[in-house]
């Protein structure tokens, strides 16, 4: 395909995802199954485009002065690709496969309009209903906080204790440009330049082997702050598919034991062969027998450790999921709110005299972090907020403490502060 073609499959692809509301992922397979001729390097440049365009889509609307997909597309081309209007003008011809010409309309939006007059929410890129919650946690860094969750991210692995250390995963994988993480002392990163595809990490021998997990470095120190010793009883109780939990079982050296549940059964799945390939042998998986079933009715009340990986909107991890910030509504939002409530009165009681949960979400929203233990302080009168700045110390990351989240029940960490997805990190101590 031409390069002026790409463009073209590029805004069917953004109007499609607008239309029906769909997943960018759903709708560019659509698109190749229905264009059998694009080859993988067609379909991987559209991608590029189209999520780019996600990723700056309030921002590239402005520019362009209208949000249809085509006007957002240039906006995109402009401010994610640095391009100019001649640029634009020499491929939207209108010739064979090509987008329209510009219109005069067009080229004076393109060259006059700039980000400096806009609304937090435009220059942030993310949807205007949310500007409060934002605006909350964030203040007046918000569309500075937000471009940052907007940008790429970096491939980010932990390396597996079990198994390697970091200096030896390292070496194996200095073909790939790896350098450590910031924070975390097991942390692993690839940055992957502009316009280049990441590296497929999974078919490396050390993923094969099971030195590294594939692992946002965020979610390395929510593990990491947990605070799973060696020998503790550990609930993971929304394992998933056990990123987590493998993360729990190396720090514990094998030591002790993890139960790891799920609401959804068939979430648990994935998990069975990360334990083989990671040579974890501390963790039961107990997935639900039934609707009512509690599979871990024996451990209530023995728990040193609760995890709470909660389910929440994912407004953190917005980098890989750009599509994921246009879909997000007030409904979903009050949904996750109930669902968090229920898992953390569910994990008190599993919690012993003394021993903690960890409530952790991959979300930005004040409405799903310190609101989200606020309303558990209430509802359960034997529990604590282990301060946050504590909490990072006693896991060896007292950088952290800086990042405190507004009411201060745990840490936030971010894309902008931490170089991480968007996590926080509460936890609450069993006082009684
Ligand atoms: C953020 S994901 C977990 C990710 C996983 N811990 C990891 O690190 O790979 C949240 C999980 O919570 C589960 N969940 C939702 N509501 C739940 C509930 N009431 N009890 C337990 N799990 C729940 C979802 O099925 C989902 O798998």
């Amino acid at each position: 395909m031409t390069p002026a073609a790409r463009l073209s499959a590029a805004i069917e692809v953004l109007a499609d995802i607008e239309t029906r509301r769909r997943p960018a992922s759903d709708a560019l397979k659509d698109w190749g199954l229905a264009h059998r001729f694009a080859g993988s390097g067609d379909r991987s440049a559209i991608g590029s485009l189209v999520f780019d365009a996600l990723r700056r889509k309030a921002s590239s609307a402005w520019i362009a002065g209208a949000d249809t997909p085509r006007a957002v597309l240039m906006g995109s081309l402009i401010l994610a690709h640095g391009w100019d209007v001649d640029r634009l003008a020499a491929l939207f011809t209108g010739e064979r496969f090509a987008p329209e010409p510009l219109t005069d309309e067009e080229r004076v939006a393109l060259t006059t309009r700039t980000l400096d007059d806009a609304p937090a929410w435009v220059a942030g890129d993310y949807p205007e209903w949310l500007d409060g919650q934002f605006s909350a946690v964030f203040g007046e860094s918000r569309a500075e906080e937000l471009s940052a969750l907007a940008a790429r991210a970096p491939v980010d692995m932990r390396v597996n204790a079990l198994k390697a250390t970091r200096e030896k995963a390292m070496a194996e994988l200095a073909h790939l440009g790896v350098v450590p993480t910031p924070h975390s002392p097991l942390g692993l990163r690839i940055n992957v330049p502009e316009n280049a595809r990441a590296p497929n990490v999974q078919s490396e021998a050390a993923f094969q082997k099971g030195w590294i997990e594939i692992q946002d470095e965020g979610s390395q120190l929510a593990a990491m702050l947990a605070a799973a010793d060696p020998g503790m009883q550990v609930v993971d109780l929304c394992a998933g598919g056990g990123g987590k939990a493998l993360a729990l079982a190396a720090q514990m050296d094998n030591r002790g034991q993890i139960f790891a549940t799920d609401s959804d059964k068939r979430r648990l799945a994935p998990i069975f062969d990360r334990l083989t390939r990671a040579g974890a042998r501390n963790v039961q998986v107990k997935g639900p027998k039934g609707k009512d079933d509690e599979p871990l009715r024996d451990m209530r009340g023995h728990a040193d450790l609760v995890l709470v990986d909660a389910p929440c909107t994912g407004t953190g991890t917005w980098r890989r999921n750009p599509d994921a910030k246009w879909r997000v509504r007030p409904n979903s939002l009050d949904s996750r709110i109930a669902e968090q409530a229920a898992v953390l009165d569910r994990a008190a009681t599993f919690v012993k005299p003394g021993g903690r949960i960890a409530y952790v979400t991959c979300s930005v929203l004040p409405a799903e972090n310190d609101e989200a233990v606020a309303g558990f302080l209430d509802r359960n009168a034997g529990y604590a907020v282990i301060a946050p700045a504590k909490a990072a110390a006693d896991a060896g990351l007292g950088e952290l403490a800086a990042f405190s989240s507004p009411a201060g029940h745990g840490l936030q960490m971010s894309p902008k502060r931490t170089g991480t997805d968007g996590f926080f990190v509460a936890l609450l101590r069993r006082t009684s």
